[in-house]
């Protein structure tokens, strides 16, 4: 049995991602792109608060604390919030396209549990692109960066333009999230032409 579904396998037509010109430095955080997200913003109170960096290529690192609130038996993070860390990750590489993508599939691993208070210590990468489709994987280790590989998922992100949230999102929160002044929310959540 193949490890992942065939959706997630590029077709032979597809190439290689290219980093956009403006994409954030290696080294350089990628901040929320939006304060209400539950990866990545600051504003859940039982968020993840993701810290994604910007890698070489089309490739970031991040990281993620797991803390009593992400249980889901006791002591150990919850498969859920661990498939949200790699979703989060994984979402955080289009910013390094300039491509507002969403996922359409998501098929994870889990390899290790994983206990309350530790961090996770995540690598992905963009493999491919056809068109409005971009496929990406991710791993996480724990113990460090170089630890025992805990979590691993393979996932395919669809192109969509903005007016899939405007259209879909409840207008209140659309409308905050226009208005946010932090530019660099901004920027990550509507700044994307080329
Ligand atoms: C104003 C405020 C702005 C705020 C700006 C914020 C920006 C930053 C947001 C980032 C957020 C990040 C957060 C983390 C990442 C999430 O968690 S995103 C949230 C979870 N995902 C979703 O909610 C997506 C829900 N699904 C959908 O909306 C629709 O199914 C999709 C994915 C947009 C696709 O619909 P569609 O555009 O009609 O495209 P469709 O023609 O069906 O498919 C296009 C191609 O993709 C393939 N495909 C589609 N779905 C699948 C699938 N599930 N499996 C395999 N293949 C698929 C199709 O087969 C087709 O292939 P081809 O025939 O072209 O070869």
């Amino acid at each position: 049995m193949s490890r992942t579904s065939a959706a997630l396998e590029p077709p032979a037509d597809a190439v290689r991602p290219v980093r956009h010109p403006d994409a954030p430095a290696p080294g350089e955080l990628l901040g929320a792109h939006y304060e209400h997200c539950f990866g990545c913003g600051g504003g859940q109170p039982h968020g993840l608060r993701l810290e994604a960096r910007a890698g070489e290529g089309v490739t970031l690192t991040a990281e993620f604390t797991v803390r009593p609130a992400h249980q889901g038996a006791p002591g150990l993070a919850h498969g859920g919030v661990l498939a949200t860390a790699l979703d989060e990750t994984l979402g955080s590489l289009n910013w390094l396209l300039r491509k507002i993508a969403v996922t359409g599939r998501l098929e994870t691993d889990f390899v290790r549990p994983v206990p309350v208070d530790t961090v996770l210590h995540l690598t992905a990468e963009v493999t491919a692109v056809a068109g409005r489709k971009i496929w990406s994987t991710a791993t996480g280790r724990i113990g460090g960066p170089e630890g025992p590989v805990a979590v691993r998922a393979d996932a395919l992100f669809i192109e969509v333009k903005v007016e899939h949230f405007i259209d879909n999102g409840r207008p209140e929160e659309i409308r905050a999230a226009m208005n946010d002044p932090d530019q660099s929310r901004r920027a990550r959540a509507f700044e994307v032409n080329p």
